[in-house]
């Protein structure tokens, strides 16, 4: 027995390995093929030994049994939606507002960020371990998408390195690069599937899926952009908060950078927008978000939208009339 024992121990740490190297450092050491046949062996050694299998086994990556339906999660931290700002000149008003409100001259630093297309997903670990998923819903209460979660290799089922609070609320994106969006709807067309009509329906599409093998079947991926519950035990930069999630393991888009005022993010704004047919994502803007987590609190939001924080949209790409 215990060289099953050991042999599950040494497969799960590979797998979760080569899935850290590829989704979060984007640099895979070991080709597909090599991941996928560990991954087959695993399940098979499972098969045959049900107790090895846990939630934190890499072997939930290809889905269980379908759900019946999904139930609900009230955010204890409500999931706040943004404001935009459309030109440098609302940008330079933004900035302004937080001056009046703060009574004091300051020059912000801003955390800037892609906005990504995606999904906005909550995710819980406790001791470390993934244990709930969540879609963000109406901002307070949202659909409990935990197994389906738990297929998206780029999100760690375990936390690595240590330090982390007891319980942590990872918040970010869930989104369909566009070479898998392009690959998936070309075989959905071959096979006289539904396609759909862009990569963010398909992630919607895909993590609303009731079996969650449907969605491990699908090249989905994420991006952290901030913390709720925990995030008091962490420091008081937005920036250094995102750069701990990534040495605990969660993938941060690279893009992410620090600039100061509103003329470090309009250089922010125009680099990006410059860049956007080349990333390898779709983006409907960038995001721009005061970094000291003091000044966030004393901005504070207004209705659902922080006073700290505002998106600024692209125009919407023109689409291609074939
Ligand atoms: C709704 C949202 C969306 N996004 N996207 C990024 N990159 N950051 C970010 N932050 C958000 O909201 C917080 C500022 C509360």
């Amino acid at each position: 027995m215990s060289d099953i024992l050991s042999r599950h121990r040494q497969l799960c740490e590979l797998l979760v390995e080569y899935g850290h190297q590829y989704y979060v450092l984007d640099n895979p050491t070991v080709p597909d093929a090599e991941y996928d046949r560990l991954m087959r062996e695993l399940i098979a050694l499972e098969v045959d030994h049900p107790e090895l299998k846990t939630p934190a086994s890499p072997s939930v990556r290809v889905g269980g049994q379908p759900l019946s339906a999904f139930s609900q999660v009230r955010h204890e931290i409500p999931m706040l939606s943004l404001d935009n700002v459309f030109s440098d000149e609302e940008l330079q008003a933004f900035e302004q507002r937080m001056r009046d409100r703060l009574k004091r001259e300051l020059n912000f630093t801003f955390c800037c960020e892609p906005k990504l297309d995606g999904l906005a997903v909550s995710l819980l670990y406790v001791d470390g371990q993934l244990v709930q998923a969540a879609t963000r819903g109406d901002g307070a209460t949202g659909e409990e998408i935990t197994e389906n979660v738990r297929t998206i290799k780029a999100i760690p089922l375990v936390l690595r390195g240590s330090g982390w609070p007891a319980r942590l609320e990872v918040r970010g994106e869930v989104f369909m690069p566009k070479a898998g969006f392009e690959a998936m709807n070309a075989k959905a067309q071959a096979a006289g599937e539904k396609v759909f009509v862009n990569p963010r329906n398909a992630a919607a599409g895909s993590l609303r899926q009731l079996d969650s093998r449907i969605t491990a079947s699908r090249p989905l991926s994420f991006y952290a952009y901030g913390v709720g519950i925990g995030g008091d035990e962490l420091g008081n930069s937005h920036f250094a908060r995102l750069n701990q999630l990534k040495a605990w393991g969660l993938p941060l888009s690279p893009e992410v950078k620090l600039k100061e005022g509103a003329a470090g993010c309009q250089a922010f704004h125009d680099d990006i927008l410059a860049r956007r047919s080349e990333l390898p994502y779709e983006i409907d803007g960038v995001v721009y978000k005061v970094d000291d987590i003091a000044l966030q609190q004393e901005l504070g939001f207004v209705a659902r939208a922080p006073r700290w924080a505002t998106a600024h949209k692209f125009p919407a790409e023109e689409e291609m009339t074939l």
